[in-house]
């Protein structure tokens, strides 16, 4: 690729080259834009490097657009320095929150009509550099978090930047996102955080039958506790909020549960008992709640799914890959589960609804096991 092919005409300085730096220094390199890396860790830059992330700074480099990637706890500081030292430079940033950087920024009397805070819903449980992935924005939602002294032309580098990466561009205030995002990411990571800790002392018999549904709702719990104290602690009201409504909702399943397990058999039989009413108005409101949840590349669009048995041999996952390929099969997802102890993984994968017969029958013909 060239540079021609983006909207940014460079150089664009990176500040803290971790995953989310390095993720977009990444994607700008692959569209040919002069990157330049800066970070607290000399070591993080030099990975960084030779990732082909970008190179290290330079005295006479003029940045158009500077990107901010460091913990929420140093963005406000970082950002009011990097509006001083590049006076001609735009500067934005992506931390998971927006409205106290904003305010801590303008409390410092710094520059603001060049700066303005974003965040890509985007990321990963584990950070650094060689998390770093060209692609991760591909598709997913980025917020510009605005404000009135930043004009439209001064902002267009930072809405340059999120569709040179393939990003889909939301408009909001600080507030509206930070309330938004205690609902889509905060509160679910203290959410998986908490069924995860009930594993720590369990007994291992217990753990090794985790299966699918383990795994979706703990992945986020393995993040980073130093970023998320900082992300928690800066949404610290509007995550409340959002886990009162969850702490009710769980007193009432406490309550069905334990008048399910006091009931009589009889009362039970019946199916009249409130307990059992509770219960379904609860699940059928989180079969709502996630028929509300956009699929990939912000669709609200559903894809079928098919499970695969493959061998525990090396080799298999790739075989299946190829020869999906080789059919002409577009995998919109793929999730791969696997058992201790079990002599085949299940590899289970979304195509598109109209397309889910002809993808059977083609991989029923080459001899692969359908597990449903
Ligand atoms: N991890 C995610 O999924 C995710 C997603 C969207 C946004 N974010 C936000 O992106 C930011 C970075 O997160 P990450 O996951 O890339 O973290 P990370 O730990 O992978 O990277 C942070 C980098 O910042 C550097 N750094 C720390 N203090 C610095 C300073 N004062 N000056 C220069 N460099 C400094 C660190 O050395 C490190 O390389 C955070 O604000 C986070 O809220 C994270
Ligand atoms: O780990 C992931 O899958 C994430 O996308 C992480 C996630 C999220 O909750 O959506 C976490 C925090 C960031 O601010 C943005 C993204």
């Amino acid at each position: 690729m060239t540079g021609s092919e983006s909207r940014l005409t460079g150089p664009v300085r990176v500040v803290g080259v971790g995953l989310l730096g390095t993720s977009i220094a990444l994607g700008l390199r692959a569209r040919g834009v002069d990157v330049i890396l800066s970070d607290a860790s000399p070591t993080n830059v030099r990975i960084a490097i030779d990732y082909g992330a970008g190179r290290s700074a330079g005295d006479a480099d003029e940045p158009q657009l500077i990107v901010v990637c460091v913990p929420p706890d140093v963005t406000a500081s970082v950002i009011v320095r990097e509006l001083s030292a590049y006076p001609r430079a735009v500067v934005t940033d992506v931390a998971s929150v927006k409205a106290p950087i904003l305010r801590a920024v303008r409390a410092a009397g710094a520059d603001v009509t060049r700066y303005v805070g974003s965040h890509p819903l985007a990321g990963r449980e584990k950070g650094g550099p060689m998390s770093g992935r060209a692609d991760l924005f591909l598709g997913r939602p980025w917020v510009v978090a605005g404000h009135p002294d930043i004009s439209y032309q001064t902002a267009a580098a930072v809405d340059d930047l999120i569709l040179d990466l393939g990003a889909s561009l939301v408009e909001m205030t600080t507030e509206q996102h930070d309330s938004s995002v205690a609902l889509t990411s905060h509160a679910p990571q203290v959410v998986s955080t908490l069924m995860a800790r009930r594993l720590v002392s369990a007994p291992e018999a217990a753990v090794n039958l985790a299966g699918g549904g383990l795994r979706d709702v703990t992945r986020v719990a393995s993040s980073d506790p130093g970023l998320w104290v900082q992300i928690l602690g800066a949404n610290a009201g509007a995550t409340a909020e959002v886990l009162r409504g969850v702490r009710d909702d769980l007193d009432e399943v406490l309550a069905a549960l334990s008048a399910a397990a006091d009931a009589q058999e009889d009362d039970a039989a019946t199916g009249a008992a409130p307990w059992r009413r509770t219960l379904a108005e609860t699940l059928s409101g989180g079969n709502a709640g996630v028929a509300r949840i956009p699929g990939k590349h912000g669709q609200d669009r559903r894809y079928a799914q098919l499970v695969v048995m493959v061998d525990d041999r090396p080799g298999e996952l790739a075989r299946l890959l190829t020869e999906l390929g080789e059919d002409g099969v577009n995998l919109e997802d793929l999730r791969l589960e696997h058992s201790p102890g079990a002599q085949i993984g299940l590899a289970e994968i979304a195509v598109l609804p109209e397309t889910l017969d002809t993808v059977t029958s083609a991989l029923a013909a080459r001899g692969w096991r359908i597990a449903g």
